[in-house]
C-alpha cells in the first residue's frame, strides 16, 4: 500500500470514529430531554449552548486548531442535538 493510501485509511477510520461520536452526543441529548421534561424547562437553553462552544473554543485553542471552523462545527452539533430532542418530543419541522 503507498504512503497515501495507508493515510486516507487512517483517515477512513478517524471519520468513522468521528459519526460514531455524534451518534453518541445525539443520543445523549435524549437523556437531556427526560430531565428537561421532569423540570419544564425549554429544549434549547442559550446559556448552555454557549458555554458548549466557549468549551469547543478554548479546546481549539488547547489542540493549535483554528477556532471558527471548530465553533462551526459545535454550532452544528448542537442543532442536531435541538432537532432531534424536537423530534423526540413531537415538535420536529416535519409532520
Ligand atoms: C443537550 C442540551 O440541549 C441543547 C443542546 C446543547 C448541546 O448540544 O450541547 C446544549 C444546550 C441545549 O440548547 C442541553 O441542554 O444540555
Amino acid at each position: 500500500m503507498s504512503s497515501l493510501e495507508e493515510v486516507r485509511v487512517e483517515i477512513k477510520r478517524i471519520d468513522r470514529n468521528i459519526v460514531d461520536l455524534i451518534k453518541k452526543r445525539t443520543e445523549l441529548a435524549e437523556k437531556v430531554l427526560e430531565s428537561k421534561r421532569k423540570a419544564g424547562l425549554p429544549i434549547n437553553d442559550e446559556a448552555q449552548n454557549k458555554v458548549v462552544l466557549d468549551r469547543a473554543v478554548d479546546n481549539a485553542i488547547e489542540f493549535n486548531l483554528d477556532t471558527n471552523p471548530v465553533r462551526s462545527i459545535f454550532k452544528i452539533l448542537i442543532e442536531m442535538s435541538i432537532e432531534h430532542q424536537q423530534e423526540l418530543s413531537g415538535q420536529g419541522k416535519f409532520p
